[in-house]
């Protein structure tokens, strides 16, 4: 292999666009799982989620990670270490298979699914003679490659260059005894090391900067948004769960959602309308992921402001994923960070994606398990639980029930009424479209302008008083 940049070697990317580095596509990949025995304390502590999975999930796991990204993967190895070194994570003798096998399979990167320290990246790269990342920088760059909005770039960015930074702090008595002070990047004097420091500090301040300018368009955006109060709904869920693709198909049957309102600002938000002529704004967010960096979530925590503060939380899981329990539990995990709780069932709707990939028996228990599960309908229990919405983002299957369901629990207990207005009476326009929301409008007739309304029951006494109208039973 040939000689790489020092820079490259540890990750840095200064000088680039974009300090995220993607993967090149199709790069021959070897995935490497250490299970370190030392780090089991057990099924029980939730914070080392990644030790209750068995081997063989976290070797799905993170064989499917690295194609998420669409890296070639050529070979996959779990690890048993009992005895971390620090040196190398690996005893020497797995370091030594792992190589011929690499070699044999012209692999040019390893994935290592657990954290590595610089010094464990930099002589297993030596030891490999390929390019190494492990579980944070792989996350990263696929977090990289999957922003969609410019604030989601800069956060990735952001978060990458601290996580490099913080690995240059740690390495620097290693670093700069391997590289001297030539200091070529800097004034006299100057360590390459204190001049990588310098560089991805000034790379922070000036992202920082940008992410503060689009903060602010953003909070401008969300302010006008404000002002027509629609609910906002948004999807969560585990990284490849099918968000993206719930999202674009509840959205391509809704003409609104070819009003590009938002996306022009946001690509992730749309405007919808339900059966009912109720009209919401979805939101996508990231795809969550075991053991997320904490660093991460925070870069993100703007972002997922809108899942704090939804109306309502669609948690969609890939169902047909042998893992989906461990998935559902990680998703809960980074919703605590955010202070929101899964349980909180109040505005969590789970959707149960991917059902037409599981085979038909399993399909048929799970139907009944989601239908067993469901409330009477207007029932007392119905503002409690929504059951699960089995679905099929791909084929369409299950889209009128789940927008059904977001519609209930939405407004589901807001009375609607059917009421004639005078047309001369623009204040009762006016108060109908500030305070209730207008299902549908007719043609005058005698007697006014025959309206449908929904109304809040905070504004239902103002509004039995103000207008004569019946409610609607049916
Ligand atoms: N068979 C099947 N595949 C689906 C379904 N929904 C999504 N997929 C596939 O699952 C993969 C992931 O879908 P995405 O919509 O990108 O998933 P996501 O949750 O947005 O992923 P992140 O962006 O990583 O968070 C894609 O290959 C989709 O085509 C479904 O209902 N059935």
């Amino acid at each position: 292999m040939n000689e790489r940049d020092p820079n490259e070697q540890i990750g840095i990317t200064l000088g680039k666009p974009r300090a995220v580095s993607r993967l090149a596509e199709k790069t021959r990949t070897l995935v490497v799982v250490p299970d370190v025995v030392m780090r089991r304390r057990g099924p029980a502590d939730p914070s080392d989620l990644l030790a209750v999975r068995s081997m063989e999930a976290r070797v799905a796991e993170a064989v499917g990670l690295a194609r998420a990204i669409d890296l070639e993967i050529v070979g996959q190895h779990p690890v048993r270490i009992t005895n971390p070194r620090p040196a190398t994570l690996l005893g020497e003798g797995k370091v030594e298979e792992i190589r011929l096998a690499i070699e044999e399979g012209e692999v040019t990167l390893v994935v290592v699914d657990h954290a590595l320290t610089p010094i464990q990246q930099r002589n297993l790269e030596k030891a490999w003679n390929a390019k190494v990342v492990d579980r944070t920088g792989l996350i990263l760059e696929i977090f990289g490659a999957r922003a969609r909005t410019r604030e989601g770039s800069l956060q990735v960015e952001l978060a990458h260059l601290n996580y490099q930074k913080s690995r240059l702090v740690r390495s620097w008595t290693h670093l700069e005894r391997q590289r001297g002070g030539f200091g070529f990047l800097g004034g006299p004097g100057e360590t390459q090391i204190e001049a990588d420091r310098r560089l991805l500090q000034e790379r922070i301040a000036k992202i920082e900067g940008d992410l503060d300018k689009v903060r602010q368009t953003r909070d401008l955006h969300r302010r006008n948004r404000k002002k027509v109060p629609h609910p906002v709904v948004a999807l969560v869920g585990y990284t490849n769960a099918g968000k993206s693709t719930l999202f674009n198909r509840l959205t391509e049957a809704d003409v609104l959602a070819k009003d590009l309102l938002f996306a022009t600002l946001d690509p992730t938000l749309r405007r919808i309308k339900l059966p009912h002529g109720a009209e919401i704004i979805l939101s996508d967010t990231v795809g969550f992921i075991s053991n997320l960096p904490t660093h991460l979530v925070a870069a993100f925590r703007a972002t997922l402001e809108e899942v704090i503060e939804a109306d309502v939380i669609l948690h969609v899981r890939d169902i047909s994923h042998e893992d989906t329990e461990a998935q559902s539990e990680d998703v809960a995990e980074v919703l605590r960070l955010l202070e929101v709780e899964i349980g909180e069932t109040g505005r969590m709707i789970e959707v149960w994606n991917k059902i037409d990939v599981i085979d038909p028996d399993r399909r048929e228990r799970l139907l009944e398990a989601a239908s067993a599960a469901t409330p009477p309908a207007g029932g007392a229990d119905a503002s409690k639980v929504t059951a699960p919405i089995p679905v099929s983002a791909l084929t369409g299957e299950g889209m009128d029930a789940l927008l059904a369901a977001i519609e209930e629990r939405l407004v589901g207990d807001h009375p609607v009424y059917d009421l004639k207005l005078d047309p001369s009476d623009g204040e009762g326009f006016a108060w109908l479209h500030r305070n209730a929301e207008v299902l549908d409008r007719g043609e005058a007739v005698e007697g006014g302008i025959p309206m449908r309304v929904r109304v809040s029951l905070r504004h239902q006494p103002q509004f039995i008083a103000r207008f004569k109208a019946t409610e609607r039973t049916a």
